[in-house]
């Protein structure tokens, strides 16, 4: 994929996309749009649960394979973790068609093995929120449960594990960094990487940064919760991306992490980041051109899930519904 140098002015982008985008990337913080990629529309979306954090902007890749890009925090990051709009971002995206999201994040490190700026590919999830985020779709009077054992898409892990190469991915570039990929596969001997989830926005204690070691923890942000639980209710497979910023709090040799040391770690691998985000858009776009159900493994997986009998169900309920189900559950 090649960078896509020219300055285009996205606010004067049309406000409309004819046809479907299957994939989506969830910029963090750090990463507001995606350069590398030609910008074609800006999308405004209202959905029963207001608007996203930013409006959606379409792109398209050198072979002209749509994306869906929307910043997390806002385009001048004005959201706190807590205050982010997942149901409605996930919601949008759901509405233009998008079967896949690319969640990106700046993390910080549990271990010692994942350095700064390095890439992890997490496969499991801790939740350590407080409850005070909105994160699901279904409310009292409908009441469904998904899956979440499995809280990423196994195939779209595996994908990212077996196609992009743990060292070297960034070969050619120019960068004095070397990062590497940590993926459960390959570099994790199998085992789980696993993200803590905790609510901010405040910084953990260093007690609580050993607490987390003791579990299991490889990092700990504050956004992959609701935003996972609610792409699985949607349908959507989802895999978050971290990119390591610090240590966190645990390391009685270092200063607690500051946000002065996230961003300074974020600004020195924005290329990194970038460039990776290319790679990953690439990977995944092949899969979707092969048009053999890449995506497609949750389908249908939630009109199942319901526990209401969908007659007691109030019709406006069902409508709200009807914004990501459309068909499922019929309005009597
Ligand atoms: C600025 S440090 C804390 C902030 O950074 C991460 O954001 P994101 O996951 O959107 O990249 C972390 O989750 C916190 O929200
Ligand atoms: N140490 C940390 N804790 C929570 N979120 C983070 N994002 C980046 N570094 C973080």
């Amino acid at each position: 994929m090649s960078i896509h140098r020219e300055k285009i002015d996205v606010t004067q982008l049309p406000h409309h996309y004819d046809g479907k985008v299957l994939l989506a990337v969830i910029g963090g913080t750090g990463l507001y749009d995606l350069p590398n990629l030609k910008p074609v529309a800006r999308l405004t979306i209202s959905t029963p649960w207001g608007f996203p954090s930013s409006p959606i902007t379409i792109s398209v890749t050198d072979s002209g394979f749509p994306v869906a890009f929307l910043a997390r925090h806002g385009q001048h990051h004005d959201l706190l973790p807590s205050d982010v709009p997942s149901r409605a971002n996930i919601a949008a995206l759901k509405s233009i068609g998008v079967k896949s999201i690319i969640a990106f994040s700046a993390v910080g490190s549990l271990q010692p093995e994942i350095k700064p700026r390095d890439f992890v590919v997490p496969t499991q999830i801790i939740d350590r929120t407080k409850g005070i985020r909105p994160s699901t779709f279904f409310e009292k009077g409908f009441v469904a449960h998904a899956m979440f054992g499995e809280p990423f898409d196994l195939r779209l892990n595996k994908l990212i594990g077996d196609t992009i190469p743990s060292k070297g991915f960034l070969e050619g570039f120019d960068t004095d960094a070397t990062p590497i990929l940590h993926t459960k596969e390959h570099t994790n001997k199998g085992e789980d990487l696993t993200v803590i989830c905790m609510e901010g926005p405040q910084f953990s204690t260093r007690a609580e940064s050993r607490l987390y070691r003791t579990w299991g923890g490889s990092v700990i942000n504050m956004s992959v919760l609701p935003e996972g639980k609610l792409a699985r209710e949607a349908e959507i497979s989802y895999q978050m991306i971290c990119m390591s910023t610090d240590y966190d709090s645990w390391n009685e040799n270092e200063e607690p992490v500051t946000v002065e040391t996230v961003v300074g770690n974020l600004k020195a691998n924005s290329a990194n980041a970038c460039k990776l985000a290319a790679k990953l858009i690439d990977v995944v776009s092949d899969e979707f051109k092969k048009n053999d159900g890449f995506g497609d493994d949750l389908k249908g997986s939630m009109k199942f899930s319901v526990s209401t009998s969908t007659h007691g169900v109030k019709k406006e309920l069902l409508e709200k519904m009807h914004f990501l189900f459309p068909g499922y559950w019929p309005v009597h």
